[in-house]
């Protein structure tokens, strides 16, 4: 396409870490012109100069200003911006003339006051959640078609809950007995200075965070439970690792019954064996962040644990692609119809 023809997207929080990363998979879109990109902080500022990767191959400049006046030149807007911007711009004016791909937690959770008890943030359009889909493509595609809103899972919650989905919907396990324990690279953190995320107190370290309170928890377990079809909880606990970015999630469940790696295996295979971005390991290899560094690819596989009749399944995505930016364009490729691998196949980067 060309022109006219071309869809046009504009994307707030483009100086962010997911920003760039939506640019850069963007530029290989060939139904996509990128019209804009916002910045609060870099207004009038090249944006080869913000991230200098882009030097000789993007020419434009950081707009500020109006989004709502800056909508009319889009056909979509993804925000890749902190917790709490988007639901402050949604209206039904800007819905009539856009769609919206948010990669923020605003519209994820379905209930106001599960959203306000774990961001402590008031929500600014709460009469669009319920309409908004969550865009987990694999699990929702045919929701996310018509949605005018999408809400892009979180990273650690797009790993955890694609790794777990099709045991909670089989019933095979116990619900009550999930534990996930979940690391991920520093860019998961943004692009914002933290004391936390700087080099000496990142580099040769690990540590756990959020123990029992990250707010992963309850977007993991809204979307397990509608898979059960009752309430789920959780054990969540998220580790921060001396690496740029992947996410390796380690989920340990309880089985009902004895079960054969065959049994399991034959159950991924319904739910995944076609799906374009997940791959399921062969049997014995698992998940390594090397294998999907750079790729939209989520890698899965388990083993049976015969002594304790518990599963150990591993999931492995990068927190910046399919965690972010890549799901994005996927959702984004799903509501406009669109080949759903347009611009974000990549071969995983190795070493
Ligand atoms: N990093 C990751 O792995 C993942 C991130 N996410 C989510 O994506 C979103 C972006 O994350 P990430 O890129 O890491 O964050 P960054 O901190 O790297 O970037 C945030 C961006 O938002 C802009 N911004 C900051 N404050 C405001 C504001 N008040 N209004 C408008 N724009 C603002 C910033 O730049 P400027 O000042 O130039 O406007 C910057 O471009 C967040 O909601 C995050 O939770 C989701 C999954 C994974
Ligand atoms: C390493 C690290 O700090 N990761 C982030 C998760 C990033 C993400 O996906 O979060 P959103 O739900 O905000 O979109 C965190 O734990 O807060």
């Amino acid at each position: 396409m060309e022109g006219d023809e071309m869809l046009k997207v504009g994307i707030v929080g483009s100086t962010g870490y997911a920003g760039e990363e939506l640019v850069r998979m963007l530029l290989n879109h060939k139904e996509v012109e990128i019209k804009w990109l916002y910045s609060q902080s870099y207004v009038g500022e090249k944006y080869s100069k913000v991230f200098g990767n882009f030097f000789k191959i993007v020419d434009s400049t950081c707009v500020g200003g109006d989004v709502d006046e800056l909508s009319k030149e889009v056909d979509l807007i993804f925000t890749a911006t902190p917790q709490g911007y988007c639901s402050g711009i949604v209206n039904e004016k800007l819905l009539d003339r856009v769609k919206i791909v948010d990669l923020s937690a605003d519209f994820r959770i379905k209930n106001i006051d599960v959203y306000k008890e774990w961001y402590k943030l008031d929500h600014k359009s709460p009469e669009f959640i319920a309409e908004a889909v969550y865009g987990l493509c694999e699990i929702n595609r045919d929701k996310i078609k018509d949605a005018r809103i999408v809400a892009n899972p979180g990273c650690y919650t797009t790993a955890s809950i694609l790794a777990l989905y099709p045991l909670v919907k089989e019933k095979i396990i116990d619900v009550n007995s999930i534990i996930i324990d979940a690391k991920s690279g520093t860019t998961g953190a943004g692009r914002g200075t933290s004391l936390a995320n700087l080099y000496c107190e990142v580099n040769e370290n690990i540590k756990a965070y959020g123990i029992t309170n990250h707010r992963h928890t309850p977007e993991i377990e809204e979307q397990l439970s509608y898979g059960a079809n009752e309430n789920i909880i959780i054990n969540f606990t998220p580790h921060l690792i001396p690496m740029n970015r992947g996410i390796l999630a380690t989920s340990y469940v309880n089985l009902n019954g004895e079960k054969t790696y065959q049994d399991i295996k034959s159950i991924y295979e319904k739910y995944y064996g076609d799906e374009y971005f997940i791959r399921l390991l062969d049997e014995g290899v698992y998940p390594e962040t090397k294998w999907i560094q750079g790729s939209n690819y989520v890698d899965i596989n388990f083993k049976v644990d015969e002594r304790t009749n518990r599963l150990v399944v591993i999931s492995a995505i990068d927190n910046l692609v399919k965690g972010a930016a890549g799901q994005a364009i996927q959702n984004m490729n799903i509501m406009f119809g669109f080949k759903e691998s347009e611009a974000i196949f990549q071969v995983p980067m190795f070493p």
